[in-house]
């Protein structure tokens, strides 16, 4: 318990910064239910906000959290979508700045071809979401904040990378805890290089780090490549991290503290939809119980709910639960599979 100390006093509990885009998934709704098949024969999509930051923003205020947002937008319609999204949601949208030069929000079409099968198709030339500047990091805005969350995708280009370190260096000076969401996209980056500098300068900084297995290894390229999850662990806590989450996808994930313990959660067994959204469910679920205080056994057991719950949706955005309906989710799993489905 305590392993990160928030300033209570913050009247945000989280600001996000980083990607946000649309999603076009394969209609799946009363009417229209686009069976698993290939991008090329979809017929009908749904539309939904969608980036791993903003479905994290919509996750936490779901749970009750206060949370902002920064990020830029395109200037047209899909632009006053995802805002419009955001208000309706209760997340506060003050630094959501338009772009300027005729930028446009990314388009993410999603194939969904079995129950472990699922990739996307991404629409990102002239990106919105990378035009991010360091005017638009406002220290005062930073100030309200508890912690921020860096998604990784936001260091892949200038401006946004400088707009994101620019971010950390206030967060680090103004008592804003840091959470760096690994979050790689390989579309996104040149070369394996610049994604190890940005990565592992943000990572040195943050005080709660989460990703794949995939994405430490990347991080840790230029440092020292093929460390065991111990070894990861324990170079991060001896920068600022206080708790190293560190996913296997289905095998399961262990949340590493600085006092030297390791706790591993398992996926609850679904029938997946989709691959993509579970680490957005685990991102918010895991944050929310460690907010409340709670063990961080129980955080990871709730983190692992609500990306089993994602992955058997068809969207992201849209369905992230509610803690009534995760813990629900639990307990009927619980009932069915036992009390230690998930817990290793
Ligand atoms: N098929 C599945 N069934 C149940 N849970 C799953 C499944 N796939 C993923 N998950 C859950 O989602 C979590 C995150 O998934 P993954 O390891 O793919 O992260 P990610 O790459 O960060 O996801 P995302 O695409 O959302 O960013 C896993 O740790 C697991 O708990
Ligand atoms: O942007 C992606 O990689 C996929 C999106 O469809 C989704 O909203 C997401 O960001 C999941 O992390």
């Amino acid at each position: 318990m305590g392993y990160v100390k928030f300033n209570e006093a913050r009247e945000l509990d989280l600001i996000l910064l980083g990607r946000v885009a649309i999603d076009f998934n394969p209609a799946y709704n009363e009417q229209v239910k686009e069976e698993f098949k290939p991008l090329k024969k979809v017929h009908m999509f749904e539309k939904f906000v969608g980036g791993s930051p903003a479905n994290i923003a919509v996750g936490v205020t779901r749970h009750g959290m206060k949370a902002g947002f920064i990020g830029k937008v395109s200037d047209d319609q899909f632009g006053e979508f995802v805002v419009d999204y955001f208000n309706e949601q209760g997340i506060d949208t003050s630094h959501i700045t338009k772009c300027k030069n005729g930028e446009k929000l990314g388009l993410t079409f999603t194939e969904m071809l079995s129950s472990s099968e699922s990739s996307i198709l991404m629409y990102r030339n002239c990106i919105a979401d990378l035009q991010l500047s360091v005017e638009d990091i406002d220290e005062e805005y930073i100030q309200k904040a508890k912690a921020i969350l860096i998604s990784g995708t936001a260091l892949a280009e200038s401006p946004s990378r400088e707009a994101a370190l620019k971010a950390v260096m206030l967060a680090k000076r103004n008592d804003v805890r840091i959470i760096f969401d690994i979050d790689y996209r390989a579309y996104n980056w040149k070369n394996t290089d610049e994604l190890s500098i940005y990565y592992s300068t943000v990572a040195k900084e943050a005080d709660i780090i989460m990703g794949s297995r995939e994405e430490f290894d990347l991080t840790e390229k230029l440092i020292k490549p093929g460390m065991t999850d111990e070894e990861s662990a324990a170079l991060w806590q001896g920068y600022h991290a206080t708790i190293v989450v560190i996913k296997h996808g289905m095998k399961g994930s262990t949340a590493y503290t600085l006092d030297g313990q390791s706790f591993s959660i398992k996926p609850f067994p679904v029938e997946a939809r989709k691959g993509f959204g579970g680490g957005d469910g685990y991102g918010s679920g895991f944050l929310y119980g460690l907010y409340q205080g709670w063990d961080i056994i129980d955080c990871l057991e709730f983190g692992s709910a609500e990306a089993s719950m994602m992955v058997k949706s068809n969207n992201c955005s849209d369905s992230l639960p509610t803690p009534e309906e995760v813990h629900a989710f639990i307990k009927e799993e619980k009932e069915k599979f036992g009390e230690m489905i998930a817990r290793v």
